[in-house]
């Protein structure tokens, strides 16, 4: 799972990983009821109870893809452990957690077209955050070098995993 809040690179690098392993990908994104997208669009963050259902679809799309011995990369924000261990309950899942600067994040969010997520929720994002601890299946990296480096890094951690 590449995780991170919006607009650190998460589908950057996710897609570029699943072309480079040849590893199914799907988009978190795309999984979110659309009254959470029509509560994000109109500039209010979501809570733990609009992102429980969103959560529960990303397990589930883990879990079918583990079932069918199929690596798999899902772009979620995992922003709390607590989600951590609900996208990852029963699952052999590997976070990677991509950090960026808060000021490199606003100048992306405020250029980024066309995607529901405006860059004043970014504030709400970074707060909400609970960074991973060393006691979860982390890797760490960096956001802000070319995406190519950080698929170089990744693609040595995960090749032959799957
Ligand atoms: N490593 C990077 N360096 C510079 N710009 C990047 C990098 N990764 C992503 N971006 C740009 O930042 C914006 C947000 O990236 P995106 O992958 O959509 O993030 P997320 O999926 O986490 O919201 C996009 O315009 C993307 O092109
Ligand atoms: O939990 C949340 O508050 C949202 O899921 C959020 O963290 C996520 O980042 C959005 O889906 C925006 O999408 P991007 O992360 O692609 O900007």
């Amino acid at each position: 799972m590449v995780m991170g809040v919006s607009g650190t690179g998460k589908t950057t690098i996710a897609t570029g990983l699943a072309t480079r392993l040849g590893w199914h990908f799907q988009e978190g994104d795309a999984l979110h009821p659309p009254a959470n997208v029509a509560k994000m669009s109109a500039g209010h963050p979501l809570t733990d109870e609009d992102r429980a259902p969103w959560l529960k679809l990303c397990h589930d799309w883990l879990e079918a893809q583990v079932k069918a011995g199929q690596g798999a990369i899902l772009t979620c924000s995992a922003l709390k452990k607590s989600y951590r261990q609900l996208l990852s309950d029963n699952l052999p899942v590997e976070f990677v957690h991509i950090r960026t600067s808060p000021t490199a994040l606003t100048e992306r969010l405020e250029h980024r077209a066309g995607h529901f997520m405006p860059a004043s929720l970014l504030p709400s994002q970074l707060a909400t955050l609970e960074e991973p601890t060393d006691d979860e299946p982390v890797i760490r990296v960096s956001g802000e070098k070319h995406p190519d480096i950080v698929l170089d890094e990744l693609v040595k951690c995960f090749r032959g995993k799957a």
